[in-house]
């Protein structure tokens, strides 16, 4: 596309994930299951080519995160396409309970038959920076602990805005007999991104750091990408459509508060169409 013109590949492949891929490949080895974490509005791009071969060779389960920012309809074709591909995988809120259970009930099916026969069982969640892996594993080790609550104190991974907060593989025990492990690992990118294309998509969802690319020209892919998708004619359609509809101003709740008008979802007006950036890739793409 033309946008991607102005600027060279996106790369960003520091020291600490260089040496967290060797280390996360040496765990991979040991792990009875494997969460691959993606972030749902690029399922494509956000996964890491480097690690492929070998989490494809364990049992595995493909975790679309972040499903609330994402269009709730182009996630159900993608769900349908890695189903179609054979690749068991799921939609998720990591700050959902409810979302983060329905993934939890998932792994315990695949992991059904080694349950009774382990003493120890090694789940490990994998995935690009800024996925969510470590949000997910706070959820998932507060689930357990509510299940089976433990003496010592809850430890918590650390969860932040920007990419590369991980830097080293931890554990936390989740059941006993057989005791279960989760293991969050650093995000991790590969060394030298395909395309510059897959690069921006990564630095706007945030698993490159917006310096990386430079803002200006993050800002600039953004509006093109909206462009493309005519999305601001959609706003001012919006826009006018609240203008027209009688009773559609601000109102100041009981408590004072100022409530603004929000506008209905449609199947044309979701705001997070613009979020959904792998759309059209859903129907062209073979497994
Ligand atoms: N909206 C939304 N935000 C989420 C979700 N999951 C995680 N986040 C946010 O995404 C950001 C990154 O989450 P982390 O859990 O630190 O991501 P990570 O994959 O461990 O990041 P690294 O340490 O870079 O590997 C944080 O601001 C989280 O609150 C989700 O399902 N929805």
């Amino acid at each position: 596309m033309g946008f991607i013109a102005g600027g060279g590949p996106v790369n960003w492949f520091p020291g600490h994930m260089a040496s967290a891929t060797t280390a996360i490949r040496n765990r991979l080895k040991l792990a009875d299951l494997v969460i691959e974490v993606r972030d749902a509005r690029i399922p494509l791009s956000s996964a890491n080519g480097y690690l492929q071969s070998l989490i494809s060779s364990k049992r595995r389960v493909i975790a679309l995160n972040k499903k609330d920012l994402a269009n709730p309809n182009i996630i159900t074709q993608w769900t349908q396409y890695f189903d179609s591909c054979k690749q068991d995988c799921i939609s998720i809120n990591a700050h959902s309970t409810g979302s983060v259970k329905k993934l939890l009930s998932f792994v315990e099916l695949k992991l059904k038959e080694r349950i009774p026969k382990e003493p120890t069982l090694l789940v490990m969640v994998v995935g690009v920076p800024n996925v969510g892996k470590s949000a997910l594993i706070n959820s998932i080790h507060h689930i357990a602990s509510s299940r089976s609550p433990v003496q010592e104190k809850m430890k918590r991974a650390t969860v932040g805005l920007l990419p590369g907060v991980t830097q080293d593989i931890a554990g936390y025990k989740i059941a006993h007999q057989p005791s279960i492990y989760v293991l969050d690992s650093p995000g991790v990118l590969v060394p030298r991104i395909p395309d510059i294309e897959t690069g921006l998509k990564l630095a706007l969802t945030g698993s490159v750091k917006d310096s990386v690319v430079g803002e200006e020209r993050l800002a600039k892919y953004l509006l093109a990408v909206l462009n493309t998708r005519k999305t601001p004619l959609r706003w001012s359609n919006l826009e006018n459509r609240q203008e027209e509809k009688p009773g559609s101003e601000a109102v100041v709740d009981r408590n004072n508060i100022i409530r603004e008008p929000f506008p209905r979802r449609t199947a044309q007006s979701n705001p997070s169409d613009v979020m959904s950036f792998e759309v059209t890739i859903v129907m062209l793409h073979k497994c």
